[in-house]
């Protein structure tokens, strides 16, 4: 499979087991290299999209096309290739705290071992070399061999975006990133996800609560309301009317 990064959504619905419906027949087409930030009230079902886009959970109709295969049906070993391209970060940051940061860079590499391999922390020296180059971008590699839990949230974060890194995706998703940073973190941790976007191409999809921020980083503003896709337009074309407006729809907070 060529990488690219493309991402289609077609017809995607996601009823949970309770009966909550948290996307109700979203369309979408992401080009390779957009920045997209997705806006919506708590609840709108930003995150269970992003979950859908990387085969998290299932949906419960539709399709999502990456690079013109389907994740939504695929299975095995066909879905860990599919996987491989798709990196993730996560408002938790989901680090092993006890661990080094060397370790849990590491991990972002599990998709290309055997499950032996990596719980024996036989990783590659070339994997070694990549974890150091990983770290590098997000300017941490002083941080080498501290614990993951004696860093900031910040570090924490852009620790995720190394980790997320050593998959070499094509695509990159980002779940409320700085969800509880002060602005100045936030900055650099936005900063190196734009970096990414711009000097590698990534195409990155980001949930966000911020308008501001959205129109600071993104190519393209997406608004979910009650599962529902009602806003969706590039950055170019946003007005500063729309701007009540997408507030309006899908407010903010
Ligand atoms: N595992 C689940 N079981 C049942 N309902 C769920 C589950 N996960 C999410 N939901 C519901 O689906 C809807 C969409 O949730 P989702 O987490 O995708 O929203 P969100 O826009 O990401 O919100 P937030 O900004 O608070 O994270 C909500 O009504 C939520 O309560």
């Amino acid at each position: 499979m060529s990488k690219k990064g493309t991402i289609k959504v077609e017809g995607v619905s996601k009823v949970y087991p309770n009966g909550v419906v948290g996307l109700d027949n979203i369309n979408l087409d992401i080009e390779a290299s957009e920045f997209v930030v997705i806006v919506g009230l708590s609840g709108a079902g930003k995150s269970t999209l992003l979950r859908a886009i990387n085969r998290l959970h299932d949906v419960t109709d539709g399709h999502i096309l990456i690079d013109g295969e389907e994740i939504t049906k695929a299975a095995g070993k066909e879905l860990r290739t599919l996987r491989r391209n798709i990196a993730m970060i996560f408002q938790n940051y989901n680090l092993v705290k006890r661990s080094t940061v060397a370790r849990n860079v590491l991990s972002g590499r599990v998709g290309y071992y055997r499950t032996w391999q990596s719980t024996l922390g036989l990783f590659t020296r070339e994997d070694q070399d990549r974890a150091v180059k990983s770290l590098k971008r997000v300017n941490l590699l002083d941080k080498y061999y501290m614990k993951a839990r004696d860093l900031s949230g910040g570090q924490q974060q852009r620790v995720g975006i190394a980790r997320a890194l050593m998959q070499e995706p094509a695509v990159f998703l980002a779940d409320e990133p700085v969800s509880g940073l002060d602005p100045k973190t936030t900055k650099v941790v936005m900063d190196d996800l734009k970096r990414l976007n711009e000097e590698d191409g990534l195409t990155i999809v980001a949930n966000l609560h911020s308008m501001e921020l959205a129109m600071d980083y993104a190519t393209r503003i997406v608004g979910l309301k009650a599962g529902k896709l009602v806003y969706d337009k590039p950055i170019a074309e946003v007005q500063a009317s729309d701007f009540q407006k997408i507030y309006a729809e899908v407010g903010d907070r």
